[in-house]
């Protein structure tokens, strides 16, 4: 059996429909959905996970400003950003034309990766107007798969769907299906803390670090958390625990202010720091199973 995985990297102007069309493809098909889940330069959207493929979508915050806005260094961002995703889904709406950020524009008209072009509420338009649109933008993204729709009424929605698969490379999962479908709460809480550490700590400290929830309970008002962050050494031990204990407590308060809005419930959340010299062979251990996740 062939298996498909891949990331797809929503990009659009604001307003355009990215998170209908998200709600419109993911569906019923979702694993879980972790809103604005910060990785290190996507924040996935949603997951959706089959036996024969798994499709993480992601967006890149904030990439479609004017170019003066741009510094070097967000250049660079946007470039890696591109350079990540498997299949780029860029997303119109029929009546805009006007282009914002035209190198940020031929960057993706450069890139190797496929480009499904999407021509977003024609449910506003006519025919004739859409049909000029399509000739529009075949000529601006020359190797696009250009596709309208509607996000909101699901009209073409299965088509993009069926496009993305296709347009998958091959790949064993970058998440673990089954963290996913059985304990995907465990998932989002690792990822939270995971997120948190990623904005707190400079230096090698975040790709250091895997963090593991041990205990997830769930009562009426109430939810239990126990995570043990894992580090390789005792000084990167010290650095996340921070003088008195300051730094690992704003990690914790931080993660459990988001955890109860994600969970509209009270959050109890107990953080641990564990040294396990042996972390990165079990973390190559679990990439073996296709724990690709970085
Ligand atoms: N008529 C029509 N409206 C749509 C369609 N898709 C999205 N909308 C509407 O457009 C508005 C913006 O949609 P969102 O999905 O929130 O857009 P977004 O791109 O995620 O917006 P940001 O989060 O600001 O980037 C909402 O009011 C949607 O209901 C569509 O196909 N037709």
């Amino acid at each position: 059996m062939i298996h498909k995985a891949g990331f797809v990297n929503i990009i659009g102007n604001p307003n355009v429909g990215k998170s209908t069309l998200m709600n419109a493809l993911v569906g019923e098909k979702l694993s879980i959905i972790t809103p604005k889940a910060q990785t290190t330069r996507h924040r996935i959207l949603g997951i959706v996970n089959h036996e024969e493929y798994q499709i993480v979508f992601s967006d890149t915050p904030g990439i479609i400003k004017p170019a003066y806005e741009l510094q070097a260094s967000m250049m660079d961002f946007v470039k890696s950003a591109l350079d990540d995703a498997d299949v780029l889904i860029y997303m119109v709406e029929v009546g805009e034309t006007a282009l914002k950020n035209e190198a940020f524009f031929n960057k993706i008209i450069n890139s190797k990766i496929p480009v499904i072009l999407l021509l977003n509420k024609i449910d506003k338009s006519n025919k004739e107007e859409v049909d000029e649109k399509i000739k529009y933008w075949r000529e601006k993204v020359p190797n696009s798969f250009v596709y309208v729709i509607s996000a909101l009424e699901k009209f073409n929605v299965e088509a993009v769907f069926y496009k993305i698969i296709e347009l998958l490379p091959e790949g064993p999962p970058f998440y673990p299906k089954d963290q996913l479908t059985d304990k995907p709460e465990r998932f989002f809480v690792n990822e939270k803390i995971r997120e948190k550490i990623l904005m707190h700590y400079k230096k090698e400290i975040p790709y250091s670090v895997e963090v593991e929830t041990e205990e997830f309970i769930e009562q009426e008002n109430i939810v239990r958390i126990r995570s043990i962050i894992m580090v390789e050494r005792d000084t990167q031990k010290g650095i996340i625990i921070g003088h008195k204990g300051t730094a690992i407590k704003r990690i914790g308060a931080e993660a459990r202010k988001d955890l109860e809005r994600f969970f509209q419930k009270k959050v109890f959340i107990e953080l641990y720091v564990k040294v396990n010299k042996n972390w990165r062979s079990d973390k190559n251990q679990l990439k073996r199973f296709g724990y690709n996740q970085n």
